[in-house]
């Protein structure tokens, strides 16, 4: 699994957004994008998922181009902002919803999906007497449902109580796997470094930065 960005630039009216992205995602890895509001991390994953069409540059997954070989990209979960669900019914009854769209995922898989996210003990609750945490995790299950090789999580610890921080954080870890490539956004430092194995800091639309802690093998590829 690997995704290529090459000169990538989006404006939005005049002011532009990303400046000139070069990036290399590699499977296996947890990459963290950092920085202060508005520096253009939300914009840089929905051009990943194909959401956003960009003015120049490309993005390569799996060596296809994104809006040439493909719409979208073929496996991916993405939790940006927040995601729609219906307020009238269950968490459970949403992801079946969602799943039935997808196809080839089972009730008990979603039973334990919701476990996994910390919402097994509110099946009956419905979504839109959920909390903004509950809401947040139940986001998280929804990226995560049958098991992408590209997951996209915007800010996903945002809104967790203290306590649920360190199993959504386990969680994420254990999504790590060979095929997979995990990009989360977090404007916190101390928790991008327990959570990313390489670390992308932007400012301005730009990428300023790219370090990696967790593999030895990856160094300050660019100060
Ligand atoms: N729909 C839009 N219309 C106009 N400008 C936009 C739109 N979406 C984003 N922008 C602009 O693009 C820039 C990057 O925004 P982006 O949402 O990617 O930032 P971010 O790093 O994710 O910030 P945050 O940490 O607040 O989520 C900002 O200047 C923002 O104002």
């Amino acid at each position: 699994m690997n995704i290529t960005i090459k000169n990538l630039t989006k404006k939005i009216k005049k002011e532009t957004v990303l400046k000139d992205i070069n990036l290399e995602f590699h499977g296996g890895k947890i990459y963290g994008l950092q920085g202060k509001n508005g520096c253009g991390k939300t914009m840089l994953m929905r051009c990943i998922a194909g959401l956003v069409h960009p003015e120049q540059g490309e993005i390569i997954i799996n060596g296809k181009v994104l809006h040439k070989d493909m719409s979208l990209p073929e496996s991916i979960g993405l939790l940006i902002e927040n995601p729609a669900f219906l307020p009238q019914y269950t968490g459970l009854q949403n992801l079946k919803i969602l799943a039935d769209l997808q196809g080839g995922i089972s009730y008990g898989e979603l039973e334990e999906l919701l476990e996994k996210v910390g919402l097994k003990d509110c099946t009956k609750k419905k979504f839109g007497a959920y909390s903004l945490g509950m809401k947040q995790r139940l986001g998280i299950a929804a990226a995560i449902m049958g098991k992408p090789d590209i997951i996209i999580l915007d800010e996903p610890i945002n809104a967790i109580d203290e306590n649920g921080v360190e199993e959504i954080r386990q969680l994420i870890l254990g999504l790590r796997s060979e095929d997979r490539i995990i990009i989360i956004a977090c404007h916190d430092r101390a928790e991008m470094e327990l959570l990313a194995d390489e670390v992308i800091v932007m400012e301005n639309g730009e990428v300023i930065e790219e370090k990696g802690w967790k593999n030895a093998d990856v160094e300050n590829v660019q100060a």
